[in-house]
């Protein structure tokens, strides 16, 4: 029967389109475009359905009607179109990075960020209650966010990282971007993350770090100003980490490329 002949390569076919069907629910899960990425799915399974059945009047309608509707989605869904990109590029960045470190010239590999400095800085501004919101570009570019702030270059230390976030400063408000070993923004405004599942103790602050980590790969560090609390974030989730020599440690890594 033509229906069952099966080829390997419908098998790899159909494996590929659950694979990316389930990086696209995982990329919306937990947003309002939940609904919609739903929506869609219903409507190709009745659009093949239509087909299949030979119901021409409504699967032409469908048809149509997706076809049209996929400009609107491109628009509807930039925003996870652009994380789904980004998601690929640095996941490639990561795996070629893997491949560097197996290679002897590359093994003792150090990050050209002052990590001991940020660290210490931390340390003490979660002592004192000061409140700060740093990160660390990687590969991805920031500069859409780094418009939002003021430019700088300041060498990263602990008593600039300090000066910047002390509550009297004109440069505490929003967050501060290190690129190597330079501050290189400050007083920037990163986009907030809706993620419903972040627990409602943590504000704007913690959101924002989500969201730039979710939306790039950069990675962020946090100090609340209501506890001191240090948090660690990577591809929008906090990390968890022993205590600040595992966090410290964990950074240095991160930021080897
Ligand atoms: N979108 C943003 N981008 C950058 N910084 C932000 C953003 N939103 C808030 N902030 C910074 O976070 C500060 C505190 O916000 P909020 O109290 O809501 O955060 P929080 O997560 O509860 O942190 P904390 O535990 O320190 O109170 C703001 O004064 C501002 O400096």
């Amino acid at each position: 029967m033509e229906f069952l002949d099966i080829r390997i390569i419908d098998i790899i076919d159909i494996v590929l389109v659950a694979f990316l069907l389930y990086y696209l629910y995982k990329l919306v899960k937990g947003t309002v475009a939940i609904n919609i990425f739903i929506g869609i799915v219903i409507i190709i399974a009745i659009w093949e359905l239509t087909k299949l059945l030979q119901m021409e009047l409504l699967s032409k309608i469908l048809g149509e009607f997706l076809g049209v509707g996929m400009f609107a989605l491109i628009v509807v869904f930039q925003q996870e179109i652009r994380k789904f990109l980004l998601m690929i590029g640095s996941t490639n960045f990561g795996a070629r990075r893997r491949f560097f470190k197996q290679f002897k010239f590359n093994s003792d590999a150090v990050t050209k960020t002052n990590v001991e400095a940020v660290m210490a800085a931390c340390k003490k501004m979660s002592k004192d209650g000061t409140g700060a919101l740093i990160v660390f570009h990687r590969n991805n570019s920031l500069d859409f966010v780094k418009n939002s702030g003021d430019a700088m270059h300041m060498e990263v230390n602990q008593p600039t990282i300090e000066s910047i976030f002390f509550k009297n400063s004109p440069l505490h408000d929003g967050a501060i971007i290190i690129e190597e070993n330079t501050v290189t923004a400050t007083r920037v405004i990163l986009p907030v993350s809706n993620d419903r599942k972040i627990p409602l103790r943590f504000g704007l602050r913690h959101r924002a770090a989500v969201g730039i980590s979710e939306k790039t790969d950069a990675v962020c560090l946090v100090v609340s100003e209501e506890n001191g609390q240090i948090s660690y974030l990577k591809d929008g989730e906090f990390v968890l980490y022993d205590d600040l020599e595992d966090l410290k440690n964990q950074l240095k890594q991160d930021l080897i490329f």
